[in-house]
């Protein structure tokens, strides 16, 4: 006999499935409980004219991009027309977040059809085995729409909210920096990074360099920004190398601080000493998000590229050294234990694993690029590499703007008839002095009116200029080989204040304290 399902019959089962269920739910322990209610659910499911879509916060190993995406996206319509929301503001963020409350709904409308989300925290019942410790609470977003519909909006739906939720992000203008300080280990959320809000001022326009070579690095960056059907087309990965060098204190870390306002990007400060293998290496790069900035700042000093040579298998034929052989330690530490190769970190800039998500930057900062290997160099690896050097005359103009508030246009102007300007413009190129120099000398001269601000500059410059030309302490105290080793010395020895490095650490707190009174009894012997 051919069974007939009228309405009547569907909604008697279903009330005598809910009783079941209710009856069941006095008598049964609690595990048979939760096995019958998914039972009753998936018969549920059949009979329902609505699909639902599961978006958890953590995805396997990876971050789910898009449980962030909505969340945002929900707070930007949540505040009209939901009944009961949470409210955040997190430390130093400029913008307050409203989200749906636990096991709240909220209903959106896309193209004329109607969207249900949920938001489901459910407490995690029993302790199940995890190599990590997992949080308290696992969080998702459901997403209700009728069966009919989902062909209709579901991946243009998506795509909507992903560009959204960009889009408010950028608008509010806060950024994150992140470290991977933890030394290997995760949060609760299986998270190796810590953020907090980026809000570092330096941007292209406050950034005194060659403004033509400023130009070309915005004109690239733009390129790289817009590029998403130009890199599709020409099966290349998104992402872009850019490596930064030049003595201290001339705006490598400044340069990527503009260059994350001006793309509006994350910031991943990497710490490669914090780094132990390769695979660890791996994971933190899987943990980064898209339209991101990943630095390794100071590569030269955090690591150093040593062969096997040093140890005992490659002592016995260091010809025979691979790439993989090559390991990156601790610059200063006698023997190594890390086996972060060199290999390793290429393959974290170009290997496959460098375009798990995209819209990348890689940038790597210098005080030496000749100690760099290389391999590291080679075209295609980097893909740009920017100089950052002395003070010229158009970066002075830039910085006297900043500081002074005197126009570049009026300088330039001014140069024919102001022998004060000219003279500015030969002491500056003749006394090689950093941008991070002169902005210290217009910070202490701000309490001049702008004419005697400016002559007290060219003073320095000028007295920087004098003290190079015939090599003394003047112009050893700033900018030369020797101070240029201690600064070198000294990040390798906060870079790993490690035990075995402590007598470094310490011997180079004590040289520095020396040079210093030293440097302060010279600017006083100068001053009376
Ligand atoms: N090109 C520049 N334009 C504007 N300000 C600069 C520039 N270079 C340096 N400064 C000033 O000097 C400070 C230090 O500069 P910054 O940290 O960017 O130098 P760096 O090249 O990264 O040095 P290091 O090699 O020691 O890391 C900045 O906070 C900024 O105030
Ligand atoms: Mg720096």
């Amino acid at each position: 006999m051919k069974e007939v399902w009228t309405f009547g019959s569907v909604v008697s089962l279903l009330g005598a499935l809910a009783f079941l269920q209710s009856v069941l739910h006095s008598v049964l322990p609690h595990e048979l409980r939760h096995v019958v209610a998914k039972f009753v659910q998936r018969i549920f499911n059949n009979f329902s004219a609505y699909c639902y879509f599961d978006i958890t916060e953590i995805d396997g190993v990876s971050t789910n991009e898009l449980y962030g995406a909505v969340q945002l996206y929900l707070s930007s319509s949540a505040s009209v027309s939901a009944s009961r929301l949470s409210l955040s503001r997190p430390v130093n963020s400029s913008a307050f977040t409203f989200g749906l409350s636990n096991n709240d709904r909220l209903i959106d409308s896309f193209a004329g059809i109607t969207a249900i989300w949920e938001h489901v925290v459910t407490q995690r019942s029993s302790p199940s085995f995890s190599w990590r410790s997992l949080p308290d609470e696992k969080r998702s977003f459901t997403l209700r729409i009728r069966k009919k519909d989902k062909p209709l909006i579901l991946p243009r739906y998506l795509d909507h909210i992903m560009e959204v939720a960009a889009d408010i992000r950028r608008r509010n203008q806060d950024r994150l920096l992140y470290t991977n300080s933890r030394c290997g280990s995760m949060d609760a959320r299986g998270y190796p990074w810590e953020s907090v809000p980026f809000k570092h001022p330096s941007t292209f326009d406050t950034l005194a360099m060659d403004p033509i070579r400023k130009k070309d690095i915005i004109a690239d960056l733009r390129r790289f920004a817009a590029g998403k059907s130009f890199y599709q087309k020409t099966g290349r990965a998104w992402k872009r190398g850019y490596l930064l060098y030049g003595p201290p204190g001339t705006g490598k870390s400044s340069m990527i601080a503009a260059m994350a306002n001006f793309l509006g990007y994350d910031i991943y400060d990497l710490e490669l000493t914090e780094v132990q293998t390769n695979s660890e290496l791996r994971k933190l790069l899987m943990k980064t998000t898209s339209k991101s900035i990943i630095v390794i700042e100071d590569i030269d000093c955090s690591v150093s590229l040593t062969t096997r040579g040093s140890s005992p298998h490659a002592a016995a034929n260091p010809a025979t050294c691979s790439m993989d052989d090559i390991f990156i330690s601790p610059a200063s530490a006698a023997v190594s234990t890390k086996s972060v190769t060199l290999s390793g970190l290429l393959n974290f800039t170009d290997g496959l694993w460098s375009c798990c998500g995209s819209e990348k930057i890689f940038v790597f900062t210098t005080n030496h690029v000749e100690k760099l290997d290389p391999a590291l160099l080679r075209s295609g690896r980097m893909d740009m590499h920017i100089h950052m050097s002395y003070c010229s005359f158009p970066a002075l103009k830039i910085l006297i703007r900043n500081y002074l508030g005197i126009s570049e246009d009026e300088l330039e102007n001014g140069k024919e008839n102001d022998i004060l300007i000219r003279e500015l413009e030969a002491a500056v190129e003749a006394a090689e002095i950093t941008p991070a120099d002169v902005s210290e000398v217009l910070i202490k001269s701000k309490r001049y009116e702008k004419r005697k601000a400016m002559e007290e500059l060219l003073n320095v410059l000028k007295g920087k200029a004098a003290g190079r030309r015939c090599g003394g302490a003047a112009g050893a105290s700033l900018g030369s080989k020797e101070a240029e080793e201690e600064e070198e010395q000294e990040k390798r020895a906060l870079d790993s204040p490690k035990e075995e490095n402590s007598e470094d650490f310490e011997q180079v707190c004590d040289k520095k304290q020396g040079k210093k009174t030293e440097l302060e009894g010279q600017i006083l012997e100068k001053e009376e």
